[in-house]
């Protein structure tokens, strides 16, 4: 069976506190983009892994779809199972490609091996495997909060619009920038904010890594700069970066940014 595994964006991310388990509580709203890996899963005599795309980090018992697999396994009857991952989004994006990958990888093996799995049970999985996996579970926009892994649907629809991402050549760890980040409350829930019209979203809306990421990284402060300049009602860093999001009314022509970065246009 085949199945798209695709990326999400953050719009908005408050980090309120530090946790007693080293995490961070944090709001934020998911919001599923179209980049997508392709993820097959076919039953084999043996565990295998391969990929495709681009070049995925780590070692294969790290990866998450492996993981995956061993976490079903402690609790059902299933198969040795060959994966195959042909991967197109950006690797320390901020994108959640590796999330989605698990998330997708469970969805598939329920529906594969017919494990009778709700969607709770498979976000449940999920959550054990990264605070962003259970998100892809559900895959539709969200306001997430505690770790990133309890969510509210809520009603945002950005499909009349055209959202541009650009991936610069830098490299920021989720873990490095949790450290770098001073936890503080929020006057106003972004769960409000987002509600309000798009055009005031700039002045209030905000992701609180871009503070000590764009100080360490100029170049990823500089792709937000310009997707503003070329006429976007909002952009952002997504996630911990290192890629820049731009929403606009018309697809813009990034130009002189293309020759620097990947551009994804109306993702
Ligand atoms: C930055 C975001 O992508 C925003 O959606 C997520 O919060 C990160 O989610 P993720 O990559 O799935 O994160 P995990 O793999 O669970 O954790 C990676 C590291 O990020 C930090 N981390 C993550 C989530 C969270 N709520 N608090 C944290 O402090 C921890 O240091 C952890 O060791
Ligand atoms: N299936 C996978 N695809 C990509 N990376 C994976 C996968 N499994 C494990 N990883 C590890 O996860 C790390 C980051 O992956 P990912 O692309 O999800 O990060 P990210 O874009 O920063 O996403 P996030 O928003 O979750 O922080 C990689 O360095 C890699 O070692």
């Amino acid at each position: 069976m085949i199945q798209f595994s695709n990326a999400k964006i953050n719009i908005g991310l408050n980090i309120i506190a530090r946790r007693p388990d080293g995490y961070h509580d944090l709001e934020t709203v998911f919001y599923p983009i179209k980049i997508n890996d392709v993820l097959e899963v076919i039953e084999a005599d043996k565990l295998s892994f391969e990929s495709s795309g681009l070049e995925i980090p780590g070692r294969l018992e790290d990866n998450l779809c492996i993981r995956g697999y061993h976490l079903l396994k402690k609790d059902h009857d299933v198969p040795p199972v060959k994966i195959h991952l042909h991967k197109n989004i950006p690797i320390g994006a901020g994108l959640g490609g590796g999330s989605s990958n698990a998330a997708f990888f469970i969805k598939l093996m329920n529906a594969n091996f017919e494990l009778g799995l709700s969607a709770d049970q498979m976000e449940d999985y999920a959550r054990q495997l990264g605070a962003d996996c259970a998100f892809f579970i559900r895959n539709r926009p969200v306001f997430a909060f505690e770790k990133g892994d309890e969510f509210e649907d809520i009603k945002l629809d950005l499909s009349a619009y055209k959202i541009v991402l650009v991936m610069p050549d830098e490299h920021v760890s989720t873990a490095e920038a949790y450290r770098g980040v001073k936890p503080a409350p929020v006057r106003e829930s972004l769960y409000d904010q987002i509600k309000t019209p798009l055009t005031a979203w700039r002045g209030q809306i905000k992701n609180d890594f871009e503070g000590h990421i764009f100080r360490d990284h100029p170049v990823i402060r500089g792709v937000k700069a310009e997707l503003y300049e070329h006429g976007a009602i909002y952009a952002s860093m997504s996630g911990s970066g290192a890629s820049v999001f731009g929403i606009f009314e018309n697809t813009p022509n990034l130009g002189g940014l293309e020759e620097f970065n990947q551009v994804f246009y109306n993702v």
